[in-house]
């Protein structure tokens, strides 16, 4: 029977949204940001959905060289729309987000192209640049190597000046020194920022950025000296498997003087060096301007696994019919629900201090551009600590929302394996998340010690200046409605990262040396990180319900997922909110009530706050998260698109399975 016998064009779901208590348009512009947003957002997704070049729902099936194939097809054609429909910057990164398959053109538009806005001279990046805005040379980020990831400063490729050319021989000295992971650069790159240790006048000064042209503009073949290739295959089918992540070695390869990236530091004609005054940190830009996009990437993977779960837990039944009468929707189950919702708040919070983080990069970087480098460890340490905190709980929600879904959540049809797998890595990329949550600490540290020595500190850690108060305060919390208090949730976030905070630092402070005293205290470092960070999350929300919100009850709701987000990690981490004599243990199983209060709330209005997430069908892909809920249809339908199913027969049947049952039965009639 075909699907379509069984699928009308009804909306499974309509019941749900009945139920919904509030204004979903007015939901869709605090999620986006704006009404622009929502509307540009809208069109460009429309774009993708409707464009047969941009299908991928049978991306898991293709072998690695056809999903490749299909990702170089579906650039060119990203390419020629923005070039015939005349696509803003805004609306062309929206395109290439829709089309939502991993490839060459993320890193040259998100980290080759910042790399040299930040670290080239103007004249640099006028010439560059103006090549790479236009695709006429396609570039990468080639930093890692197959020894070193985390500890930049441990990077092998040297680059050499030679005066007598006036040209930098880069080269790779050893087999760890290759670079490996930079994506484009195994099949697709012709250029790439490489970053290297500068050695002139026989000195090493250190990790630098250089531009190399790798492939000939004419054939694409490597330039000689160059060896280069993808590293192989990846977690996942389909997912990040389209990108040609790849190693590259270099054999005495010479490029002109001006090809080093030379707005921090420059060598001149007769080969001397000279740093300029900024910060040498800046060197790291383009990390803290990727770490901060990770954000909202990360807000957007676990908002659709989400929008997948809900949608799918409002369709599928399970026990509890009586008498013939219907069985239970699965989203009705208290341990549904209280697995499922914290990830649905989980997802507006990240998304609202996405945002806040983005004003943050961009007040940064005027402030840069006045040479006022003063906020320049915050944006540090807020870039690094929310990209590991929210990459962290985004893939270990994805995960869960795959097991949410049951069965269904396991194929590939229902959208959730590849989503984990492309979103698994953003924990190790751009710095793995522990290596980050380090430097976050190490930044409270040094805010503790400066709070101690009297400074008053500002921006994230202002509340660390309370010392006073947060260091004995005693929560005011009384009874369960007392938790829906601002106020007192914003004190025992305050409250416990502080003393998280100081403890460490009381500790670090008794062993024989600081350093010591660090890496022994570091998994305790860690988590007071990680408090932190949870705080910022939980204030952002907080304020952004201070903002002018329009929409009937959007604000409300907004307000219940804050005390969602908020009372979910006090749940969770209570062992941290006891410990430090945050919360008594009542208050802790207050929390808790109040929690599952929160969650009955929610419930009526839970598929309208995935529906205000605004994504297509297309977007989604997956056959339990469509927007009319016809679930079994879709399942059935996509089960006959596998290459498996091509034939009744199965390959392999006249060699493997013919001969075997044949033994088998002339055995059994012996
Ligand atoms: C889209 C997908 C594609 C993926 C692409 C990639 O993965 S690309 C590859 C991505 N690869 C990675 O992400 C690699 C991850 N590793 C790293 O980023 C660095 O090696 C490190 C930060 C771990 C250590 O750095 P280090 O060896 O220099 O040692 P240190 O700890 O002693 O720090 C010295 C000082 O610098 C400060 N500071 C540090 N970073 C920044 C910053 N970004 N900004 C500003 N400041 C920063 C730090 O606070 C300290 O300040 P203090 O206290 O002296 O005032
Ligand atoms: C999909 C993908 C795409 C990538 N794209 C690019 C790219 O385009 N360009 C590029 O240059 N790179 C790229 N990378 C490389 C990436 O940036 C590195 O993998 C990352 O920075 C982590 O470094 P590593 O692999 O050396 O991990 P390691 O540092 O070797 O980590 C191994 C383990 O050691 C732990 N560890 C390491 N140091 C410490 C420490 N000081 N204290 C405590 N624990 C520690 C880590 O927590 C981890 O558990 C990519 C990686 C992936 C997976």
């Amino acid at each position: 029977m075909a699907a379509a016998d069984w699928g009308g064009k009804a909306d499974h779901l309509a019941g749900e949204r009945a139920t919904a208590q509030f204004d979903v348009d007015g939901m869709k512009v605090a999620w986006a940001g704006s009404r622009h947003a929502v509307e540009v957002a809208d069109r460009m997704a429309c774009l993708v959905a409707s464009d047969p070049v941009f299908r991928k729902d049978t991306r898991t099936m293709l072998s690695r060289k056809e999903l490749f194939k299909d990702t170089l097809k579906k650039a060119a054609h990203a390419w020629k729309r923005t070039v015939e429909l005349h696509l803003t910057e805004e609306e062309a990164n929206l395109l290439r987000l829709y089309i939502d398959q991993p490839g060459y053109v993320d890193l040259h538009w998100v980290m080759f192209v910042p790399a040299i806005k930040g670290q080239g001279t103007e004249e640099q990046q006028k010439k560059w640049l103006t090549m790479a805005y236009k695709f006429q040379i396609i570039g990468t980020y080639a930093q890692t190597e197959l020894g070193h990831g985390s500890n930049v400063q441990g990077l092998e490729t040297t680059a050499t000046f030679d005066p007598s050319t006036d040209e930098f021989i880069m080269h790779s000295p050893t087999l760890t020194s290759s670079k490996w992971w930079p994506g484009g650069l195994g099949k697709t790159s012709t250029h790439a920022v490489v970053y290297a240790r500068l050695i002139t006048e026989g000195k090493d000064y250190g990790i630098h950025g250089f531009i190399m042209q790798l492939r000939s503009l004419d054939d694409h073949s490597p330039l000689p000296g160059i060896t280069i290739g993808d590293i192989g295959g990846k977690f996942g089918s389909g997912a990040y498997n389209s990108m040609d992540n790849g190693v590259m070695r270099l054999d005495h390869v010479r490029i002109p003087r001006d090809q080093m990236l030379m707005r921090l530091a420059q060598v001149t004609r007769e080969g001397k060096y000279v740093h300029s005054d900024v910060p040498k940190q800046l060197l790291y830009g383009t990390m803290v301007y990727v770490r901060q996009t990770i954000v909202a990437d990360a807000s957007r993977a676990l908002s659709r696994a989400v929008c997948i779960a809900v949608r799918y837990g409002a369709i599928r039944k399970q026990f509890g019919s009586k008498a013939g009468g219907p069985e239970t929707q699965v989203l009705n189950y208290k341990t549904q629900q209280s697995r499922l919702f914290p990830f649905l708040a989980s997802a507006y919070a990240f998304r609202f201090v996405g945002q806040w983080l983005k004003w943050l990069y961009t007040d940064v970087t005027q402030k840069l551009e006045s040479k006022d480098f003063s906020t320049l460890p915050e944006a540090h340490a807020c870039t690094a600590g929310l990209k590991s905190v929210t990459t962290s709980a985004t893939a270990d929600a994805i995960e869960e929302c795959q097991k949410l879904c049951g069965g269904h959540g396991y194929l590939n049809s229902s959208g959730l394996p590849e989503l984990f797998a492309v979103n698994l890595p953003a924990c190790t990329y751009e710095g793995d998340n522990v290596v980050l949550l380090l430097q976050v600490a190490r930044f409270l540290m040094k805010t503790v010690s400066q709070v101690a020595s009297g400074k008053q500190p500002v921006g994230t850690t202002a509340y660390m200046g309370n010392i006073q108060h947060l260091m004995q305060c005693k929560s005011v919390v009384n009874t369960v409605e007392d938790w829906l208090n601002p106020a007192a949730i914003k004190e025992v976030f305050e409250a416990r990262a502080l003393r998280m905070a100081v403890n460490c630092a009381q500790n670090i402070s008794k062993a024989p040396s600081q350093e010591e005293g660090f890496s022994e205290l570091s998994p305790d470092l860690v988590e007071a990180a990680v408090a932190h960070v949870q705080l910022i999350i939980v204030t952002k929300f907080i304020e952004k319900l201070q903002e002018d919100i329009l929409g009937h009850g959007v604000k409300e709701q907004l307000q219940k997922l804050c005390g969602i987000y908020a009372l979910h990690l006090i749940h969770k981490h209570l062992g941290d909110f006891l410990s430090t004599g945050c919360v008594t243990a009542r208050q802790g199983s207050l929390a808790n009530e109040r929690l599952g209060k929160l969650y009955a709330q929610v419930r009526p209005n839970a598929v309208a706050l995935v529906d205000a997430f605004d994504y297509t069908d297309h977007y989604l892909g997956s056959a339990l998260g469509r927007y009319d809920g016809d679930v079994y249809s879709a399942l059935y339908k996509e089960a006959w698109k596998d290459p498996l199913n091509e034939t009744v027969v199965p390959d392999g049947y006249q060699e493997h399975l013919r001969p075997l049952l044949k033994q088998q039965l002339k055995l059994s009639r012996l």
